[in-house]
């Protein structure tokens, strides 16, 4: 069945709502806490792993009861059936949206066109599990019969920032791998990676859903003629290998067959870490880590299928973002990961988040006449506490706020956990209680400031609070958690392109980008100029003749 095409703004839910919201903002989060002390309880839910605690937010039940009104009216039930037994919701591309089946290890078939796609899946993580176990024992060996020690992924977007994030995130399982990742079609960068390297010992891969990117592309070119330049033609095959669904255009740039995993059009790039993108992960983390990354994320899909809505954490943090983002009018949300290990984050789930719901064409052709996809933005803390946090606290603008933290360290560094975690707590509660004139007087008092000193200072020193956060603490940063925590960001978006009444799985204006270069280009390296706006124009001039 097809996605419903329901505009939400003319659901009876939306309007509830939008009286709703007229008296829910006149009070704020702390009096929530006042007048209910078992709000916490209440608002929080505990699955395997995590702790979910939404209640710093500035919603009552009968907000969340609003709230599942409006999904059952979108027929959001509908949709995930309709999404997880691969249905064709990508409805512009004509295609299903199937990531959840490279980590399902149920006994259930997936038919995609009349394909067993389950019997293919098999098939490449098997590839991908030989191959990883032959390079990782040293058993595949370079050009010059020496084990290999480093992979360099070349790939872009979705074919990069995966599989970048969660090699970075799970470093403490890492193999003996050394792993480098080129993407920016930047020459300079490409030269910087190319002299930490050894040819002899590195295996690359070149990551290209479509095998078409110019970047890509290009990248995989340079190394290509860099490697050349140490070994021969025939060592290409021992050193090169392509993740890939268009494998005439990998056999084309002399990959040999054997050397292809194969990736399927079912799978948007955004979502591909889990399929054969995900080598480098495997070869980085070792396949039994690369497995457990995969069985998190089947957990939180059984989660998110099986739950009921008022308890689904993913469909809860989906409506709680529509009502800060429809309602209250927050443009951006800020995702603070407790540990570095998790820097790469924000901007993995940038392109989640945004390549997928920044859309303004509704589900039936027609201009949305609501505010769609949230920017998404975000750093470890503590750095950013000493970065942006000050506009969180006291700028003009409502960010909500997901922390991200974890119980158990990993080297068992106690003493730093300790003070890494009071920040995690103690940025909550500030955000939500902020300050009081009452107690920034007791403060100053305190400090011995005069009358007139406290007077002139009150204005700045006083927090309003009344910030939302939810804090997602979970026990411990394993390939397993990190597989469901990224799932359930997977499936918030889900949600909200649905509700939002949006195509979430393309991105049209992207490929018009590519577009566009490919045309510059040619007047970057020809003679004549074509047309351009007169800015762009001169720009192309200067670049050329200075
Ligand atoms: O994997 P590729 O085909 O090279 O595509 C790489 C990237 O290209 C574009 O930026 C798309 O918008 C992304 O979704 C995709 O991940």
């Amino acid at each position: 069945m097809a996605l419903a095409k329901i505009n939400p703004t003319e659901t009876t839910a939306w309007k509830k709502l939008n009286d709703h919201y007229a008296e829910q903002k006149k009070q704020s989060i702390k009096e929530l806490f006042q007048n209910d002390s078992n709000r916490a309880a209440k608002f929080s839910i505990e699955w395997e792993d995590f702790f979910v605690d939404y209640s710093k937010n500035n919603w009552t039940q009968e907000t969340i009861n609003l709230l599942l009104q409006l999904a059952e009216e979108v027929e959001l039930k509908n949709a995930i059936s309709s999404y997880f037994s691969g249905e064709k919701i990508n409805e512009t591309e004509n295609r299903a949206v199937l990531h959840t089946a490279l980590r399902s290890f149920s006994n259930e078939s997936f038919i995609v066109d009349g394909t067993n796609i389950t019997e293919d899946i098999q098939h490449t993580k098997n590839k991908m599990k030989v191959f990883v176990n032959e390079v990782l024992s040293g058993a595949r060996k370079g050009y010059t019969n020496q084990s290999f020690t480093t992979v360099v992924n070349i790939g872009i977007g979705g074919s990069d920032l995966g599989p970048a994030m969660i090699v970075e995130a799970l470093q403490f399982y890492k193999s003996s791998l050394q792993t480098h990742f080129i993407s920016n079609v930047d020459g300079d960068h490409v030269q910087e990676i190319l002299k930490k390297i050894n040819p002899e010992t590195t295996l690359f891969v070149v990551a290209s859903k479509t095998f078409t990117t110019q970047e890509t592309l290009t990248n995989a070119e340079t190394v290509r003629k860099w490697f050349l330049q140490h070994a021969n033609q025939e060592d290409v095959a021992k050193h090169f290998v392509a993740v890939s669904t268009n494998l005439e255009k990998v056999t084309e740039f002399g990959i040999a067959p054997d050397n292809i995993f194969p990736m399927w059009d079912w799978v948007g790039g955004r979502f591909s870490l889990w399929s054969a993108v995900g080598l480098s992960i495997a070869l980085a983390v070792g396949f039994d880590n690369f497995d457990k990354l995969l069985l998190g994320a089947t957990k939180m899909d059984s989660h998110f299928k099986e739950t009921s809505f008022d308890k689904n954490i993913p469909v809860l943090l989906a409506l709680l973002s529509i009502w800060h983002n429809n309602f209250f009018g927050a443009e951006t949300e800020a995702l603070i990961p407790y540990t570095q290990y998790l820097q790469k984050l924000a901007p993995y789930l940038q392109q989640g988040i945004m390549e997928s719901n920044g859309k303004s064409i509704a589900r039936n052709g027609q201009p949305v006449n609501y505010q769609t996809g949230t920017i998404v933005w975000g750093e470890p803390g503590t750095n950013s506490q000493h970065a942006f946090f000050q506009l969180i606290h006291q700028g003009t603008k409502l960010i909500p706020t997901d922390f991200i933290g974890f119980i158990h360290p990993l080297y068992g560094e106690q003493d730093h956990h300790n003070k890494l975690m009071s920040n995690f707590f103690a940025q909550t509660e500030a955000l939500l209680m902020g300050k009081t004139k009452e107690q920034v007087i007791a403060e100053f008092k305190a400090q011995g400031k005069t009358e007139e000193q406290v007077k002139e200072l009150i204005p700045f020193k006083v927090f309003e609070g009344n910030k939302p956060t939810n804090t997602l603490l979970i026990d411990k940063l394993t390939p397993e958690t990190l597989g469901a925590l990224v799932a359930l960001y997977e499936h918030k978006i889900f949600v909200q392109g649905v509700i939002w009444n949006i195509y979430s799985y393309d991105q049209w204006g992207v490929e018009l980008g590519k577009q566009l270069a490919n045309s510059v280009l040619k007047d970057i390296e020809s003679e004549e100029i074509s047309a351009h706006d007169s800015s762009t124009k001169q720009l192309i001039k200067r670049f050329k003749t200075k």
